[in-house]
């Protein structure tokens, strides 16, 4: 199946340039959002809590915060990039009672459409702006003339404009310069759903502190197992980003490679690909998305109890020991205004 790829050219800045936008949220997609737009000639204002702890460093970086109700009744567009969790609740409280017909309804990840906790008034348009990559990055790729591709989808057209309006906000991030790549509501949600928990952040955290735990219970110094564990982990993804499994595989040794082919099919077995397909399935059929949103009203205790052991997982205090050797490698997440 081929995807359409949208590029600078096909974009027409000055369709966002010509609505006012409320960024909702300022956190790590937040901030590069709302700093980029208004970089870009976009009219722009924040949407924040009052108690917020980022209002402060908003109006620091120049920006105009109003409350999220405030700033929905007075922009065209509104991008939601509060935390998924957070978002039902923001939009009847803050946001349906300020959206007109001919309004916009903008958001980074689709889970609160898919999973219909949203649902939009026919008369506006619901389309989606998803950079692949962390906010940070997206805002640094921005400021260096470079961008972070992105997934773009309509779910709603209600102006019959809402994909050129997607694209033009695309383009205003950034987005456009490195490729904005079409497709739905339905695919973003479960693929990125499916990738971090199965492969990007829950398979890879298991796997390596599966590797951690192996080595010291055989008696190999911590030491010794975080860096052939955990850290050797990003020199090889470095390598996987930048030229495929195939530049991996090319730059280690023979020996290493050998071991992966022969070896890694026995770790990633048929038993992990089962899971792996029963992961998507809890995703495609609301079951995941039921039991997140049952799981942060009851207050999160599964999620604070399994974030605490983690933290307590002795990989941990090994690592932090030996990160403070590596000056340059504990560098707190910085933001560039
Ligand atoms: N993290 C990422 O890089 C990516 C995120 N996304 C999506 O982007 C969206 C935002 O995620 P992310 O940037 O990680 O979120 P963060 O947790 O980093 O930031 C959330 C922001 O929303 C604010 N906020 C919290 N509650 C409310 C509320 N009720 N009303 C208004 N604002 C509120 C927070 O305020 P305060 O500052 O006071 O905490 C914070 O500024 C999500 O839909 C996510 O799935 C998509 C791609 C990648
Ligand atoms: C991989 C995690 C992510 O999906 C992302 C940064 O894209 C997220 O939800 O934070
Ligand atoms: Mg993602
Ligand atoms: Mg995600």
């Amino acid at each position: 199946m081929t995807v359409e790829v949208y590029y600078d050219d096909d974009a027409d800045l000055g369709l966002i340039q010509g609505r006012k936008v409320a960024v909702i949220g300022y956190g790590s997609q937040g901030h590069a959002h709302a700093l980029s737009l208004r970089d870009s000639g976009v009219d722009v204002v924040v949407g924040l809590p009052v108690g917020s702890k980022s209002r402060p460093k908003a109006e620091e970086q120049g920006l105009r915060v109003l409350t999220p109700a405030e700033a929905a009744a007075e922009a065209d567009v509104i991008m939601i990039l509060a935390p998924d969790t957070a978002q039902r609740a923001l939009y009847a409280e803050a946001i349906a009672p300020n959206l007109a017909s001919g309004k916009a309804l903008f958001f980074g990840h689709g889970f609160n459409i898919r999973y219909d906790l949203i649902k939009p008034p026919a008369d506006v348009d619901v389309a989606m702006v998803a950079p692949k990559g962390p906010g940070h990055l997206v805002r640094r790729q921005y400021v260096d003339g470079k961008g972070v591709p992105c997934l773009v989808a309509v779910e709603q057209d209600a102006s019959g404009n809402a994909f050129a309006l997607a694209l033009s906000y695309a383009k205003a991030i950034g987005g456009t310069r490195a490729g904005a790549i079409k497709t739905t509501f339905k695919e973003e949600t479960e693929t990125d759903l499916f990738g971090e928990q199965a492969v990007l952040c829950g398979g890879a955290a298991a796997l390596v502190q599966t590797g951690f735990e192996v080595l010291t219970e055989a008696g190999y110094a911590p030491e010794v197992a975080y860096f052939e564990c955990l850290h050797e982990l990003k020199l090889i993804v470095d390598l996987m980003y930048e030229g495929g499994i195939a530049r991996m595989r090319y730059s280690v040794s023979d020996t290493a490679e050998y071991g992966d082919l022969s070896r890694g099919p026995r770790v990633i077995d048929a038993r992990v690909k089962e899971e792996m397909r029963k992961i998507l399935g809890e995703i495609q059929s609301g079951e995941f998305a039921r039991e997140w949103v049952a799981e942060d009203e009851a207050g999160r205790p599964n999620f604070a109890k399994w974030r605490a052991e983690g933290a307590a997982h002795p990989i941990e205090e090994t690592g932090q020991k030996l990160r403070s050797m590596m000056s340059w490698v504990d560098r707190p997440i910085t933001e560039t205004a």
